[in-house]
């Protein structure tokens, strides 16, 4: 059977840079634009050229291969001609393919927001398209706000898109500007647009997601007829953002009520790159990516539950809906106060470490998590520390060294320029070897101090932890009041790439950091000798 061609057309570049908080270079928009194109989008809007410095040099050049590149812009203004308007002067002189229109199709939004009469408003849609085609760009003419002009003006809305594609554009997209339509609606307007004689095959959607149903009012209009989706990478956009393009595409792809009948320009190797796509795309933004995020979230396939990893464990399906690689993600059966055996096998052998399900040690090992769970502890995110415990239960680990003794010490006071200074100072005392060694320093603060004087001389195992690097420090208050605990979770890197993550608990914010440090620096021994980390680099 031949499936029908599905559009996709990419404003990250354009809605979403008008995301609260986002601000795109020109440099940031030429990599996103890249990734998109290579990627295989069909269309790529960069944004609105003439709108701001920044939009106007990313449109001097064509920057997509594949990808039709689209300039975004208004239909031009009442009381000007075409030519004479510099607005659409400036959208007809960028390096594109194709230029989308923002039209308006609500009477009552060209009544309040333009100003002008409804026959004036059609007048300059037919204007500005064929401005754009006969300057050889193909039109594309979102029509802002059609489902609720719809509601309002049924035959307004419709004449609006009728005048979009009697004057030549390719596509008339149905906007749900303001975010708010449901999906039962979206279906049943897009069924009458049809049926008034508007093509699907011209149809678009652009769905914001005001009540977390912008992908699912996409799906409902390509139900319904439409054959473009506009959405943005992981569905940022004005207000709640956009439909994700992340979670529509494997969506479209791999279940098969859409796969079946209709195929996208993506390929399946493309697809299994698309966690890699979202994430750069979170680096480029300076964000973490979501971990819940559909399809390409660290949870999307991550299970903790003890009877879930059980049925894992014999058949992934049971509790997965595609197979994680499918997408660029991986199954991840986590170790926690909700696990059973299955969850810690699972977990133990990706590490290399095999234990029968009857051996005591596991029973010890799991209740020992589980009792330390209640105290505070989360070994969920910390891997290397579960790693160590794991190893001291079911087999050794190498005594290294001991802290026989530390101290820590904060102090405000004038220093010797006159100005007061907050100084924080650790004295820490080792043994190794029967030797003992005292190491002090001076920290941003008492943890910092505290770290510089254990890594400061480690005598014989000095050189082994050059390379180790603290990247990220987290601290957690756990219960409130007086009998507050204190959870530190550290994240640490060494010269080979591998990072790993530990956890100390106190009701002492010193002692707790104290004991992520020790886990770290000890895992970082241990895997030195291959004794340990051995997925530590993922
Ligand atoms: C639903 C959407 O997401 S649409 C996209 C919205 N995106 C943006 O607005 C981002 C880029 N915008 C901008 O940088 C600026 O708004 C510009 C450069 C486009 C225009 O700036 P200004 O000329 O200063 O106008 P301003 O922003 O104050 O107001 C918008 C004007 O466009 C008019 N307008 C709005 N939509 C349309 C349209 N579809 N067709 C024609 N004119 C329109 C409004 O009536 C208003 O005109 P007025 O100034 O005579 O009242
Ligand atoms: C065009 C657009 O971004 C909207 O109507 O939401």
């Amino acid at each position: 059977m031949t499936r029908e061609r599905l559009y996709l057309f990419d404003t990250t570049l354009r809605d979403g840079q008008q995301t609260p908080g986002i601000d795109f270079s020109v440099e940031d928009k030429i990599a996103i634009a890249r990734m998109l194109d290579e990627f295989g989008l069909d269309y790529v809007e960069g944004g609105y050229p003439g709108a701001n410095p920044t939009d106007t040099a990313f449109f001097g050049r064509k920057q997509t291969k594949r990808a039709r590149f689209t300039a975004f812009g208004m239909t031009k203004r009442v009381g000007i001609s075409a030519s004479n308007d510099p607005g659409l002067a400036a959208l007809l002189q960028a390096q594109v393919d194709a230029v989308c229109f923002v039209a308006k199709s609500w009477d009552y939004h060209v009544r309040v927001a333009l100003g002008c009469t409804n026959d004036e408003n059609l007048e300059a849609i037919e204007a500005s398209v064929k401005a754009a085609v006969g300057a050889g760009r193909e039109a594309l003419v979102d029509c802002e706000h059609f489902f609720d002009g719809f509601k309002a003006n049924p035959d307004y809305a419709i004449a609006c898109a009728r005048t979009a594609l009697e004057a030549g554009a390719r596509w008339v997209v149905l906007c749900d500007t303001n975010g708010g339509t449901l999906p039962s609606e979206v279906r049943d307007i897009v069924g009458k647009v049809i049926a008034a004689g508007i093509p699907g095959e011209n149809l678009g959607i652009h769905a914001h997601d005001d009540t977390g149903q912008a992908v699912a009012n996409s799906l409902a209009a390509v139900e319904a007829g439409v054959r473009q989706i506009q959405g943005t990478l992981n569905g940022i956009g004005e207000r709640c953002g956009n439909a994700n393009l992340v979670s529509l595409i494997p969506t479209l792809m791999l279940k098969p009520a859409f796969a079946d009948r209709f195929e996208v320009g993506i390929s399946g190797q493309a697809l299994a790159g698309i966690a890699r796509v979202s994430h750069a795309f979170d680096e480029i933004l300076n964000r973490a990516p979501g971990e819940q995020a559909p399809y390409v979230g660290a949870s999307a396939f991550a299970t903790k539950a003890g009877i879930h990893a059980s049925a894992i464990a014999k058949e992934p399906q049971t509790y997965e809906h595609v197979p994680p690689e499918a997408v660029g993600n991986r199954r991840r059966v986590m170790v926690s106060d909700q696990g059973g055996k299955a969850n810690f096998m699972a977990e133990l052998a990706r590490r290399g470490i095999d234990v029968p399900r009857d051996d005591s040690r596991l029973d010890t090992l799991i209740t020992l998590v589980k009792e330390r769970e209640a105290r505070g502890y989360a070994y969920e995110g910390a891997d290397a520390s579960f790693e160590l415990l794991a190893c001291q239960t079911l087999g050794h680990v190498p005594e290294f060294f001991s802290v026989t003794s530390f101290r820590c010490m904060v102090e405000r006071r004038f220093d010797a320029n006159g100005q007061l200074r907050t100084v924080s100072e650790a004295v820490v005392k080792v043994m190794i070897d029967d030797e003992e060694k005292m190491s002090v320093a001076e920290g941003n603060g008492p943890v910092n101090a505290l770290d510089i004087a254990l890594r400061k001389d480690l005598g014989k195992f000095q050189h082994e932890i050059q390379d180790l690097v603290l990247a990220d420090y987290k601290v957690r208050i756990l219960d409130g009041g007086t009998e507050a605990v204190t959870r530190v979770m550290i994240e640490s890197q060494d010269g080979q790439g591998a990072r790993w993550r530990t956890v100390g608990v106190s009701n002492n914010v010193i002692d707790a950091s104290f004991q992520a440090l020790m886990d770290s620096i000890v895992f970082k021994l241990m895997k030195n000798r291959q004794l340990a980390g051995r997925v530590a680099a993922e």
